[in-house]
């Protein structure tokens, strides 16, 4: 019997390319609220006593990574893949030295920056109880159309129920073992590419994780449009 107590460690996957936010170089580096996209993220984790250790997976050829990241409490690894999901792949593979299969793994995008400790802390505290693991999300407020196939004019094919929808949001937290066994089977399923987060796996891999009330200033920054509403909530108190 494992009497452990189960320590939290973070992985951020920051080996994109950033091609949706046509910027000159990775978002991730981003200068956002004074300091690199980031970076936010990394010091929302080093702000947190829960979390053991950081992790920060980036690209082989990463040159900025050194003036980002802090001397203490976060590990670089240089093996970012070719996919959101192979890039945290192999980083888990590479922390296995460092982790027990019981311990557990938070998640969370680079691109991500308005996350805080207290969104930390309310996910460890709701779901570090759970069987599975869980992630922080938002419930759909919106009224969802599905557009038609005409990808040339949007035009509302259906309306879906809004009801019991969220949208996942980072960290996704789970323990070692299990995110580990889930990203390797779904790295080798037919339909891989309908992973697009690490829950996702795990569910494919039969289990169904805990969804936890994120924040809106939890944003992914992903398009230009979205920069400024980033800062918005970053000069927030
Ligand atoms: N091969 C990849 C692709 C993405 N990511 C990371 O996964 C997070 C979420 O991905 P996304 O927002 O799509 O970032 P990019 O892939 O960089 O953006 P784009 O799809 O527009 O290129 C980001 O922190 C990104 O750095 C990664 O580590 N490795
Ligand atoms: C993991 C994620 O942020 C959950 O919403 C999202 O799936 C990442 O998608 P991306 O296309 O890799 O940015």
């Amino acid at each position: 019997m494992n009497c452990t107590a189960p320590r939290y460690f973070a992985l951020i996957p920051a080996a994109g390319v950033g091609a949706r936010m046509v910027a000159d170089g990775p978002k991730q580096y981003m200068s956002l609220g004074g300091k690199p996209m980031l970076r936010h993220a990394l010091d929302a984790f080093l702000a947190s006593e829960k979390i053991s250790h950081v992790f920060v997976a980036v690209s082989a050829g990463d040159r900025q990574i050194d003036a980002v990241a802090p001397s203490h409490g976060v590990t670089v690894l240089r093996c970012g893949g070719a996919t959101r999901m192979e890039s945290i792949r192999n980083a888990l593979v590479v922390m296995a030295s460092a982790v027990l299969d019981t311990d557990w793994v938070l998640v969370h995008d680079a691109a991500r920056p308005g996350l805080d400790r207290m969104l930390i802390e309310k996910l460890i505290a709701e779901v570090g109880v759970h069987p599975v693991g869980g992630l922080l999300a938002l419930p759909v407020v919106d009224t969802v159309k599905r557009a038609g196939a005409d990808s040339a004019v949007f035009a509302v094919a259906t309306t879906i129920s809004r009801d019991a929808l969220w949208l996942a949001q980072t960290p996704q937290m789970f323990r070692y073992r299990l995110l580990r066994d889930a990203l390797d089977a779904a790295t080798t399923a037919v339909d891989s590419g309908a992973i697009t987060d690490d829950a996702s796996a795990v569910e494919a891999f039969g289990h169904a994780p805990m969804l936890v009330e994120g924040h809106p200033r939890n944003l992914k920054v992903t398009l230009p449009r979205d920069i400024r509403i980033a800062e918005m909530y970053l000069a927030a108190p």
